[in-house]
């Protein structure tokens, strides 16, 4: 792909677009309407400021509410350009554009890279955020070809993987695989408000792990949470059925602990949480891989990371994920180590002999 992008909203996805495919060597240009915002992606590696010459594909990164209006704009201004959204709400935005510029809708494609992260603006951005992660591609019914299959050259070149759905049916897979899990993360995260200090100081891996996205940009959610509102609500209303389920049968134990039925009830919540979060597909979009883990405990003192890290590599095992916890007002971490299963043992037994205190 040697053509010339135009990146419209240089934040946390134009700009991590725009390094991404710079570092191909292909030619980007920026654009947004905040000009500090446009210099900071620049001065990341992002490309060259907005220089006027005819891109082949434009690629809009504003927010949602914003995102039809510009593609129109963008489909106006530039006539032989090929347009892409990376918005991430699809419905929504093809309407909008085929309201507002219906001569032109043919040139636009919407898509949506499923990958981003809690942090907005370029400076959060990454050259590496696309890496083997999937790409949706959602066509309509005026589409062109040449449209889909630049976007489509566009993600493969940003290292994605591109996969193709109808905007309505990406909409209601994002809202139980993306929106859903934001509402539960914030809404969690929320009852920390409340608690006194010395509890909220007791929190470990697993509030962490369930609330890490609750640190999102609220204005970004809100957009994206009511611009797929119609998707969403079922999901919701069956969480809001679930979590009955489980408050009358907590409601059954507290108020006669000999009551019947109601432990079913909750084992069948957390059992079917198994079975949903094992669907869940490993890295690259491959089936679950379950790793297994060791615990080592490290000083906390500088370097110490670096040292377990080297010795893990002269055991010859690759890490394939970690978790560090800090005893808190401790002198220890604890680093959990996520390797495949048959490389636990003899890890286990280089890191002991390298003098590591593990456990599992
Ligand atoms: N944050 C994430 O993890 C993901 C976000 N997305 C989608 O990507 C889009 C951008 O999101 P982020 O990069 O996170 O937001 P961001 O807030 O980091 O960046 C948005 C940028 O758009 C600019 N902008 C706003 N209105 C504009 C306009 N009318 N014309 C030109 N520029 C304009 C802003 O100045 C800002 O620099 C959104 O539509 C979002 O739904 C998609 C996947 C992941
Ligand atoms: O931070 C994460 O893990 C995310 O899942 C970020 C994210 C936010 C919005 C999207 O449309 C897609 C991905």
């Amino acid at each position: 792909m040697t053509e010339h992008v135009r990146v419209v909203g240089t934040g946390l996805l134009g700009t991590s677009i725009g390094i991404a495919l710079s570092r191909k060597g292909i030619r980007v240009s920026l654009h947004d309407i905040s000009p500090t915002a446009v210099a900071l992606a620049r001065d990341l590696g992002a490309g060259v400021v907005d220089d006027d010459t005819a891109p082949d594909l434009v690629v809009v990164a504003a927010p949602p509410d914003v995102a039809g209006q510009v593609v129109a704009d963008e489909l106006e201004r530039w006539p032989d350009a090929f347009v892409t959204d990376v918005a991430s709400v699809k419905a929504t935005v093809l309407d909008d554009v085929t309201a507002r510029a219906p001569a032109h809708v043919g040139r636009y494609v919407g898509s949506h890279p499923m990958a981003g992260r809690e942090r907005s603006g370029a400076v959060a951005a990454q050259a590496d955020l696309f890496e083997g992660r999937t790409w949706v591609i959602c066509p309509h019914d005026r589409s062109a070809r040449e449209a889909h299959d630049l976007v489509r050259r566009m993600a493969l070149a940003a290292g994605a993987v591109p996969t193709v759905m109808g905007a309505r049916e990406h909409d209601a897979a994002v809202a139980t695989v993306s929106h859903l899990p934001q509402v539960a993360a914030s809404l969690v995260a929320a009852r920390l408000r409340e608690v006194p200090e010395d509890a909220v100081a007791l929190a470990g891996q697993g509030v962490r792990d369930v609330t890490r996205i609750a640190a999102s940009d609220p204005l970004l959610w809100t957009q994206i949470l009511a611009a797929n509102a119609e998707a969403l609500l079922p999901v919701v209303d069956h969480l809001v059925a679930d979590l009955d389920a489980v408050r009358s049968a907590l409601q059954q134990v507290a108020h006669d602990r000999a009551t019947e039925g109601a432990r079913g009830v909750l084992a069948q919540a957390i059992a079917h949480g198994q079975l949903g979060r094992a669907r869940i597909p490993g890295k690259h979009g491959a089936p679950p891989t379950t790793y297994a883990t060791l615990i080592a405990v490290i000083p906390d003192e500088p370097g110490s990371l670096a040292r377990l890290f080297a010795d893990v590599g002269d055991a010859g095992v690759s890490i394939e994920d970690v978790r560090i916890e800090h005893a808190r007002g401790g002198p220890v971490g604890l680093a959990e180590l996520y390797v495949v299963p048959a490389a636990i043992e003899p890890l286990r037994e280089a890191l002991v002999a390298a003098g590591w205190n593990v456990h599992d």
